[in-house]
């Protein structure tokens, strides 16, 4: 097989914000990162221990979510109808990316805000949001994931609800 061309390191370090140095490395889901110290690097390994990420099963129980996920709402017709024109290897990408930083993952979310990324779907609200939200819970049942950590998951994406439905962030009690 050819070999494959490492990945350039980061040269930020993701905990302190700093130059990272090139010696001080992590390497984590075939991912090498690099920070500035060693107290950022234990940092780092120890969020990712906690995290709920990686208690659901990391990067590839996540993509295997994120792909029966999109299974159950494109057969849903109560929301289908908003990813007509949308090309789903895309979703599915940015999804992952999404889920993955939200739930703890190593690498931050990039992609469009969802207030930006919703604002032009018609019509869009409760009943939608609800919709996709149980598609997901269901997904992760399916999974044999955890009811404590499908709790948590829930939790993490009903906060994007008003973002999603572009209204003003309501007081949470
Ligand atoms: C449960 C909370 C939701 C999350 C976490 C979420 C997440 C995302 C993300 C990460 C993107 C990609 C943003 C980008 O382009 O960078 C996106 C786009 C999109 N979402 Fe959602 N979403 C949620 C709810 C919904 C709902 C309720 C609907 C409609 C039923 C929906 C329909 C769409 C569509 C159609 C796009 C593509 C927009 C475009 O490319 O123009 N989403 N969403």
């Amino acid at each position: 097989a050819e070999p494959v061309a490492p990945k350039p390191l980061n040269t930020t370090c993701p905990v302190s914000g700093k130059a990272a140095d090139p010696k001080i490395t992590w390497v984590y889901e075939d991912q090498t990162f690099a920070f500035a110290d060693e107290a950022s690097r234990q940092k780092f390994e120890a969020d990712r221990a906690a995290s709920l990420y990686q208690k659901l099963g990391g990067k590839a129980a996540l993509e295997a979510a994120v792909e029966l996920f999109y299974v159950k709402v494109l057969a849903d017709k109560r929301v289908n109808h908003y990813f007509e024109d949308i090309s789903m290897i895309k979703q599915k990408r940015k999804q992952k990316e999404f889920l993955a930083a939200a739930l703890g993952g190593p690498n931050p979310y990039v992609g469009k805000d969802l207030r930006t990324a919703h604002a032009d779907l018609d019509g869009l609200n409760d009943t939608h949001f609800d919709a996709i939200a149980e598609h997901l819970q269901a997904t992760l049942q399916e999974l044999k994931v955890d009811p404590a950590l499908i709790a948590q998951a829930m939790a993490i994406v009903g906060s994007t609800r008003d973002a999603v439905l572009n209204r003003p962030q309501s007081a949470k009690p």
